[in-house]
């Protein structure tokens, strides 16, 4: 009888990928209590990038945590109407790129802002100009930290959340793996508050069943689009040739512990044997 390959895991897709994707969502970056950026955690975590680095991978970072942080910072309800969502994120843009900027000084890495709209993937041109300006960054050495550009996305121009924009920009930049950072270790088939939910390490295609499985974002959640628009997130880029990892980014050294294979984690639009072939490249 022939052997099943074994289901394939983030330290496969970490290890076999040439440039990773990583977005951090907001729940992440934003400690709600003290309504500020959890900066001892990202300081950890921009260690494990900056070791990534070291060993020849190309990292391009999304970030979330403009909204939050302008709203927490102006001590004020969180917005709801557009407007004053595309208010406070001016203010918390660069609260958001402060933090980074300090996380990556010791590493000596230079960080590099990009806002993006819908109008930048969408006409040719622009794609073209982010592309390249993305492919230069990285030549340079330093490391691209791309949010949406809230303030000037209007309903038509917004990607909607950074998980779609996570996926556009790994069409972008070409890349093989892309990391979904959240407050979740991945997909389950129910409330993942529930003890009964069941863990799913390794989902080959989205498909609607798939889907399905998402649930509607909490009540007081500081994300946006929930467990859904991950999943749609990794169908597109699946549809491009790059895989996707859902894993929590809740623990200190959250990236270095994926790669060592201590965590768990949902991978996505890998098959097995893709996966074997990438990792023997
Ligand atoms: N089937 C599911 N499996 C795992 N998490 C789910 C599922 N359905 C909904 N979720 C929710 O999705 C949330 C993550 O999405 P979100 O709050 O938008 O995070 P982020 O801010 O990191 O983008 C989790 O906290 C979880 O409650
Ligand atoms: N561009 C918005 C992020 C929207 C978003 O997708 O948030 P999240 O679900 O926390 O990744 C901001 O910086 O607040």
């Amino acid at each position: 009888m022939s052997e099943r390959p074994a289901a394939p895991d983030a330290a496969q897709l970490i290890g076999a990928a040439r440039t990773m994707i990583m977005k951090v969502g907001s729940s992440l970056l934003v400690d709600r209590e003290r309504r500020q950026v959890r900066a001892a955690w990202l300081a950890a975590l921009a260690e494990d990038v900056a070791a990534l680095r070291e060993t020849g991978k190309q990292v391009i970072v999304v970030s979330s945590g403009a909204v939050a942080l302008g709203w927490h910072h102006l001590g004020i309800e969180r917005p709801t109407t557009l407007d004053r969502k595309q208010a406070v994120a001016a203010i918390g843009q660069s609260l958001v790129m402060n933090a980074w900027r300090a996380a990556f000084e010791p590493h000596h890495v230079a960080v590099a802002q990009l806002l993006l709209t819908r109008d930048d993937t969408g006409s040719d041109r622009r794609r073209e100009n982010a592309r390249a300006t993305l492919a230069m960054l990285l030549e340079m050495g330093a490391l691209p930290i791309i949010n949406e550009n809230d303030s000037v996305a209007t309903e038509e121009l917004q990607y909607g959340d950074n998980d779609q924009l996570s996926a556009l920009v790994a069409e972008l930049a070409g890349a093989d793996a892309l990391l979904l950072l959240s407050d979740v270790d991945g997909l389950y088939d129910g409330d993942p508050a529930q003890p009964d939910a069941r863990h799913i390490g390794h989902v080959p295609q989205v498909t609607a069943e798939i889907e399905a499985l998402a649930r509607q974002p909490l009540e007081g959640s500081v994300g946006t689009g929930g467990m859904a628009s991950k999943l749609t997130a990794a169908r597109l880029a699946g549809e491009r040739g790059c895989g996707t990892i859902l894993a929590s980014g809740r623990p200190m050294h959250a990236l270095a512990r994926l790669q060592e294979g201590k965590e768990r984690s949902t991978v996505i639009g890998v098959s097995c044997d893709n996966a074997d072939a990438k990792a023997s490249r």
